[in-house]
């Protein structure tokens, strides 16, 4: 087995070699599965079970598009039958709560009378049911009422169901009931069916033998992979039973830890429970078989081989669209990349659950079928609890509901609070001394009826899907991130290269101003000197120059110019203002300059911070990275388990 998914054809491979326990020569058209059901050898001995001829359960949806013509409504009480077909029939009391997607509708239940064993054929026990096929219709039969009147019990019975059966065919019971909702399953939507009734009265009869639901179940599972062309399925089996409260594993006995657990994503399950990937009709069967081998079956006063425990047989099927997604990593145009990113590829998970209840007893002699017989009547009790308690008035609020006061119940709960498409097949005794005991599942099978379910079909993002969406999104913000980089880059050069510019104009412009400034202020300095006021002109120390001379006129010096560089013989004070007027102008011309550096200084610091924003998008991308390597590696363990799985095989 691979853990691939499924395209049609799936060639079958006989892998396990199994021989499934088979019946009388099989009336269907599938040979190939149903030679392989072989009649099992007796067994007398409690658990573990050796193969034996009947068995267990199924589970199956119906498609809307299949739904046989609506038949007629339950009688039985109140609910109205969504009759026939397990799908979209609805009664009255579901229309209004019918949608386009997932329509309402109520448990689909059916009831079978089995014929009389030979050994009450030999008693002259007579039949007390009466059954109309077309009216789907079960009442007393003369016999029945006059059983009743003996016991002070007279009241007529009389219920209708979905369908009602009496005889050994199972085909017509499997069409009209169970195949619809097979496909259904295949589909995308939970399916669960259970076989409920009094020991011996032909649970097992109707999922095993002849070939039973089961088998059938398998066959129709693979031949609707055939026929879809345009999707691939991974199908995986677990199978186990609840003995005595305890939960086993029948695909791994040893696995003795086994508890319920149940959390917002996966909902209610059991783990570890042993799954294992299926890709042939041999295949499924042949875990089957593995499982009944294990399974707890024992003689007791009713029943030769009666069932000792509650199975539960589980098809996981995971279904998507065929398309040729690549997976690998090269590299994208953004435009490519922007396509996978918005396209996610999604799959449906559903669940085929076949459930075979043990029967319910009345006192077995052996103390061991005792202690066996009472675990199974108390948990078959508070299946009745629950059940009533959800088909309790519709208007009141609903009470406590007791699911965990079995592990059937909590098992079954997502089933039972309308998260899968159910059928339940009610078996009943055709003799007087089960009269009462089939009352009850009449009675239970009436109320079973009210529950109204709406089973979701939803998509999931398929794992390989979001390795691609990340992939998509990666690509196409590297693709960006390499844009913005080029973008940026450029701009910054630009940027750089004009601040430089103007940076090396500033302070050109800047050295220029100081030179003149430093210039300016000598100037005014030595005009300054030259301004004579009485704190500056010395005190006259008795000059005695020759010839009479009272010493050099300042004013020639003035004249002569060798006081300095005073090109202006006019009002030194004029000339003093006029130097501090260009004074003020380069000083203000200064300030100018150093508001166009720091505005320079802005700019740059601006494009600082597009380059750091630049680089959380490298970060993004960096995160992206990292998780697509996470979903990698669980796509590889998942992979290796799988790959494990089969190599055990
Ligand atoms: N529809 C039927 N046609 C012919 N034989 C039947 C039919 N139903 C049941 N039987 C026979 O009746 C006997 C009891 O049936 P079966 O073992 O299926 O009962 P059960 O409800 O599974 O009992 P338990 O709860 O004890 O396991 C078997 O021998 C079986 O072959």
């Amino acid at each position: 087995m691979t853990n691939a998914f499924l395209s049609p054809p799936q060639p079958t491979q006989s892998r396990r070699g199994s021989t499934y326990r088979n019946r009388s020569p099989s009336t269907s058209s599938n040979t190939s599965l149903h030679s392989r059901w072989q009649p099992a050898p007796t067994s007398t001995k409690s658990s573990p079970r050796s193969p034996r001829p009947t068995t267990t359960i199924t589970t199956l949806t119906p498609s809307l598009s299949t739904l046989p013509p609506r038949r007629k409504s339950s009688t039985s009480s109140v609910v109205s039958t969504a009759s026939s077909s397990s799908t979209a029939t609805t009664s009255t009391v579901n229309t209004s709560m019918t949608s386009p997607l997932s329509p309402a509708e109520n448990v689909k239940v059916v009831v079978r009378c089995r014929p009389l064993t030979q050994k009450e054929f030999l008693n002259k026990s007579e039949s007390c049911w009466t059954i109309s096929r077309e009216a789907s219709r079960i009442s007393l039969s003369p016999h029945g009422i006059q059983k009743r009147r003996e016991t002070n019990k007279g009241r007529m019975i009389e219920h209708h169901f979905d369908n009602v059966f009496q005889g050994s065919d199972n085909t017509d019971l499997y069409q009209t009931s169970i195949h619809n909702l097979v496909n259904q399953a295949m589909e995308g939507y939970n399916a669960t069916v259970f076989a409920y009734g009094q020991t011996a009265s032909g649970k097992t009869y109707g999922n095993e033998s002849e070939p039973g639901v089961i088998p059938r179940a398998v066959d129709d599972v693979f031949s609707y992979i055939r026929q879809t062309q345009t999707k691939e399925f991974v199908l995986r089996v677990s199978y186990l039973e609840i003995y005595n409260e305890t939960i086993r594993d029948l695909l791994a006995p040893e696995n003795d830890t086994l508890k319920i657990h149940e959390d917002k994503r996966r909902g209610i399950y059991v783990s570890p429970l042993t799954e294992e990937v299926v890709t042939s009709p041999v295949d499924v069967l042949s875990v089957i078989q593995k499982g009944e081998a294990n399974r707890h079956i024992s003689t007791t006063n009713y029943n030769l081989h009666s069932s000792r425990s509650h199975t539960i047989f589980q098809l996981v099927i995971e279904s998507r669209e065929r398309t040729s997604t690549s997976t690998a990593l090269g590299p994208l145009s953004s435009h490519r990349a922007s396509k996978y990113s918005s396209r996610v590829e999604c799959m449906r998970i559903s669940q085929l659950s076949l459930i075979d209840l043990a029967g319910s007893e009345k006192a077995a002699s052996d103390q061991e079928r005792r202690k066996e017989g009472a675990y199974i009547n108390k948990s078959l009790l508070t299946l009745g609890t629950v059940i009533s308690k959800l088909t309790e008035s519709r208007r009141a609020p609903p009470s406590h509901i007791p699911f965990r006061d079995s592990k059937l119940t909590r098992i079954l709960q997502p089933s039972l609070s309308g998260q899968a498409k159910v059928v339940v097949i009610c078996t009943i005794s055709p003799t007087a001394n089960s009269l009462e005991e089939s009352n009850n599942t009449l009675k239970f099978a009436a109320r079973v009826k009210r529950i109204v379910v709406k089973a979701k079909n939803d998509e999931v993002p398929n794992d390989k899907a979001l390795l691609q969406k990340y992939r998509g999104e990666i690509m196409e913000l590297r693709s960006k991130l390499d844009t913005a980089n080029n973008v940026l880059l450029q701009e910054k050069e630009h940027t750089q290269s004009m601040l430089s510019a103007e940076r090396q104009q500033h302070e050109q412009q800047m050295r220029q101003m100081r030179l003149v400034r430093t210039a300016l202020k000598e100037r005014i300095d030595h005009l300054m000197r030259l301004i004579l006021n009485s704190s500056t002109v010395p005190m006259p120390i008795s000059p005695t120059y020759p010839n009479g001379n009272n010493g050099p006129d300042p004013s020639k010096a003035l004249e002569r110019g060798d006081s300095g560089p005073v090109e202006n013989h006019g009002d030194p004070w004029q000339l003093v203002r006029e130097l501090q007027r260009q004074l003020a102008q380069v000083n203000a011309s200064k300030a100018s300059t150093e508001k166009l550096l720091a505005e320079s200084r802005r700019r740059n610091q601006e494009l600082e911070k597009i380059v750091e924003d630049n680089k959380g998008l490298a970060d993004k991308v960096a995160n992206l990275e990292a998780e697509l390597s996470i979903t990698k590696a669980e796509l590889q363990v998942t992979s290796i388990l799988a790959q494990e799985g089969n190599t055990s095989d």
